[in-house]
């Protein structure tokens, strides 16, 4: 029978938030800037509307030890552009979102086979620089990790492992990052105070400008809202939007009305595999799969 796309449409909400802007202009793209000069001519192509790949997954499966986690999954990830990684619970969202850092590699008998290209580069390749990957491509996980110093050390930390900048430039980084995630204005007066003593939510928003601070070109969240109350949610949503013009960001999220809100491109996952991949609206008013249609409207997971 074909799915005409209404029972999802009555469930997920898709209107933006009221102050999200869903279209960058031209000139907003023009005033970015980006990593590397291939990265800068995407940015022209994205801001004329055309689909630039950042990310290019060739037949990816993922380990843990002998158990297998993901299965040949292809994939292309649009440059600047948001998507999300939706599926029921184990099916595998987070070990593909960590895949995209290596950041795996810390524990011992996880391993990826296939090809991950950014930028057209293979980021599974052993000879690939850790560090450098690492300051490329930014985390954000589910629960706040600020580190046990100052607000302005928990900026300035990550970027002394990569830059040596004066204490000028160090301090207009540190204010450039904070209002980046929107926390300039709550925190410009107590700076030297722990970052640990602030709301979960601006812990968050903490980790956000941090991640930012290094001035990576795609950013990985990783259910970044979900131990955060709906107004803390709702600035987090906010964010992503106002950084997607710069950044390449994919969230790994639980809450479809969030997908729905936030997301240009949605991959459904079922069991380690990649179900379906597709402009988020497509995803939620008519999936092509009828896996993704159960899931989408509520009839598993
Ligand atoms: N460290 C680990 N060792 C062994 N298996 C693991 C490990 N981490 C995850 N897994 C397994 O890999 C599969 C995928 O897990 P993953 O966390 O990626 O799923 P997910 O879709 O992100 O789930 P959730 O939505 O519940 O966070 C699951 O079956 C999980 O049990």
């Amino acid at each position: 029978m074909a799915y005409d796309g209404s029972s999802a449409r009555g469930r997920i909400d898709l209107r933006p938030l009221g102050s999200y802007k869903r279209e960058q202009t031209v000139e907003d793209a023009r005033a970015r800037q980006s990593w590397t000069a291939g990265v800068e001519q995407g940015a022209g192509q994205a801001a004329k509307g055309s689909a630039v790949t950042c990310i290019e997954v060739r037949d990816l499966s993922f380990f843990y030890g002998r158990y297998q986690a993901l299965q040949a999954i292809n994939l292309e990830l649009q440059a600047r552009r948001v998507t999300a990684f939706i599926g029921p619970s184990g099916c595998g969202k987070s070990t593909l979102l960590r895949t995209f850092n290596r950041i795996y590699e810390l524990y011992p008998g996880q391993y990826a086979t296939g090809e991950i290209l950014i930028d057209g580069s293979n980021i599974l390749d052993k000879r690939q620089d850790l560090n450098l990957l690492r300051a490329r491509v930014g985390m954000v996980f589910q629960k706040p990790t600020p580190f046990p110093m100052s607000i302005y050390d928990n900026i300035a930390f990550g970027v002394k492992l990569y830059q040596r900048l004066s204490r000028y430039d160090m301090d207009e980084r540190v204010e450039w990052a904070l209002r980046k995630a929107a926390l300039w204005d709550e925190v410009k007066d107590k700076l030297k105070q722990s970052g640990t003593l602030l709301s979960g939510g601006q812990q968050q928003r903490l980790c956000l400008a941090r991640a930012v601070a290094v001035k990576p070109e795609i950013l990985l969240l990783d259910e970044p809202a979900s131990a955060l109350d709906p107004i803390s949610t709702l600035k987090i949503e906010e964010l992503i939007e106002e950084l997607k013009g710069e950044y390449t960001i994919i969230i790994v999220t639980h809450n479809m009305q969030q997908a729905a809100r936030v997301s240009d491109y949605t991959a459904f996952m079922y069991l380690g595999k990649l179900v379906e991949f597709a402009d988020t609206d497509t995803i939620f008013t008519r999936p092509r799969e009828k896996e993704t249609e159960d899931y989408i409207t509520g009839r598993y997971g």
